[in-house]
């Protein structure tokens, strides 16, 4: 061989070796991105593969990567086939169903709060079809309220009141009006008691019957105020000749009370009814962090169910999957904790819904799909109320309500919007990984 000739060698050797280097890198990183423990779409994990970036630049992969995600979602939704655009014809006796057991009507005050105390069995709290219903909602809302306090319970302004015959009920107050837009984070704000009223109804709708039974009433603090107990009367002043109370609690200042109009001189709020039995309480484990800029864990790695997978049994966290689709439907991001009676979750404090009808908050889904499952039941419910059934069900379930009209025309087109939007989820993972992502 010549000196020339071993020259060539050499540099075909160099070249080789660089080549495998190069392809061995290659196949790494692919595998990297396709990720088989951690079921993510493939296209969702590969766009949202963002360079890495320094720690300032946290929050703005994140927002890169939830924003990735729901363009991909967004883009599906223009793809979906007819069954989940047009209506199921099935959703019909249903909801007539739901209309006529919801249908408020006559009760006895010494044995309506009996037959709710009795119904509850592990979180469904009422039963899917039973005109007694409709009797524990007329009950709620005629009731007369003997006793007010305060009570301590949770962060945000919160009454009890002792109802004729024998039953306590919460009172959350009004705070906003139909048409506020809250602007800011997904917890941004306070209670909205309409939330608490319509995720009773959407509750039902979709076989969640995991909520507490609530209606939305109208109260006089100045009657409430001759009921109260001396701590309720020591946070209630008077604006002018307008009754208000600020009442005590985490959250609760003087300077942001709740009063009676001056019209008809009442108060609206929402009265549940409080749900009998021990729960226990779970921080979630999609918790936000509650700091500007600051992710927690859940928002950084997409393979962060395989984790909450190795730490909660099965049905715990498809009974999770089913509040994130429940929650993104209704857009309450506050779900730091959930309560369990049971062992099964309970839907309990759905006031931080319909912040925003022209906001979707795509991460409230993030249980669905950085798990790629979903109960086949509640897939199935979905699909029953497709093409507007939804919301056409909904509004004839908030009509039967005291204070309805609940929500602005735009909240329901919200709920629609959303709605497709965890349709289009549910294909993409099913396209990825095939009907077994249906439990
Ligand atoms: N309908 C109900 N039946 C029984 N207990 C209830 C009901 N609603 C609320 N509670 C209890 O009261 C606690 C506080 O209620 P809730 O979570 O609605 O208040 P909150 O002020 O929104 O609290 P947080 O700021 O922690 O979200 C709940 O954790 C739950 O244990
Ligand atoms: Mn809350």
């Amino acid at each position: 061989m010549t000196k020339r000739h071993r020259l060539y060698l050499l540099l075909t050797l160099v070249a080789l070796l660089i080549l495998l280097i190069f392809s061995t890198n290659f196949y790494f990183i692919r595998w990297l991105a396709v990720d088989q423990e951690h079921p993510v779409p493939a296209q969702v994990h590969s766009r949202s593969l963002v360079p890495a970036v320094n720690e300032s630049d946290a929050l703005i992969k994140v927002v890169g990567r939830t924003a990735s995600i729901q363009q991909l979602v967004e883009t599906r939704v223009v793809k979906l086939k007819t069954v989940f655009k047009n209506r199921n014809p099935r959703y019909d006796p249903v909801k007539r169903g739901l209309v006529r057991s919801f249908g408020a009507k006559g009760y006895n005050i010494s044995t309506v709060w009996k037959i709710a105390s009795g119904w509850p069995s592990g979180n469904e709290i009422f039963p899917q079809k039973d005109e007694k219903i409709g009797k524990v909602i007329r009950a709620l809302q005629e009731a007369q309220i003997l006793r007010a306090r305060n009570t301590p319970r949770g962060t945000q302004l919160k009454l009890v009141f002792d109802l004729a015959g024998k039953q306590s009920v919460l009172f959350k107050p009004s705070w906003y009006g139909r048409d506020a837009r809250l602007e800011g984070p997904v917890y941004s704000g306070k209670d909205r008691h309409n939330s608490e009223v319509v995720a009773f109804h959407l509750g039902a709708i979709l076989n969640l019957r995991w909520t507490p039974i609530v209606v939305g009433r109208k109260v006089s603090l100045t009657e409430i105020y001759a009921i109260a107990d001396d701590e309720l009367r020591a946070t209630m002043i008077k604006n002018d000749t307008r009754q208000c109370v600020y009442g005590k609690c985490h959250y609760c200042r003087q300077s942001e009370t709740v009063c009676d109009s001056s019209e008809g001189g009442t108060l609206e709020g929402a009265l549940l009814l409080i749900i009998p039995g021990k729960f226990a309480k779970y921080r979630s484990p999609w918790q936000r962090t509650y700091q500007n800029g600051v992710s927690a864990e859940w928002e950084r790695n997409d393979g962060y169910c395989a984790k909450v997978k190795e730490q909660l049994p099965l049905e715990r966290l498809l009974d999770l999957i089913d509040a994130a689709v429940f929650d993104f439907l209704i857009q309450n991001g506050d779900r730091h904790h959930y309560e369990t009676r049971e062992d099964r979750v309970l839907l309990m404090d759905n006031g931080k819904g319909f912040g925003n009808a022209f906001k979707d908050h795509f991460d409230i889904l993030a249980p669905l799909y950085q798990c790629c499952m979903i109960r086949r039941t509640t897939w199935e419910r979905l699909l029953m109320f497709s093409g507007g059934a939804l919301t056409e069900t909904l509004r004839e379930l908030n009509q039967i309500d005291l204070l309805n009209p609940l929500l602005t025309k735009e909240h329901y087109i919200g709920l629609e919007r959303r709605l497709l939007l965890i349709y289009a989820t549910v294909e993409l993972c099913r396209e990825k990984y095939g009907s077994k992502i249906l439990k």
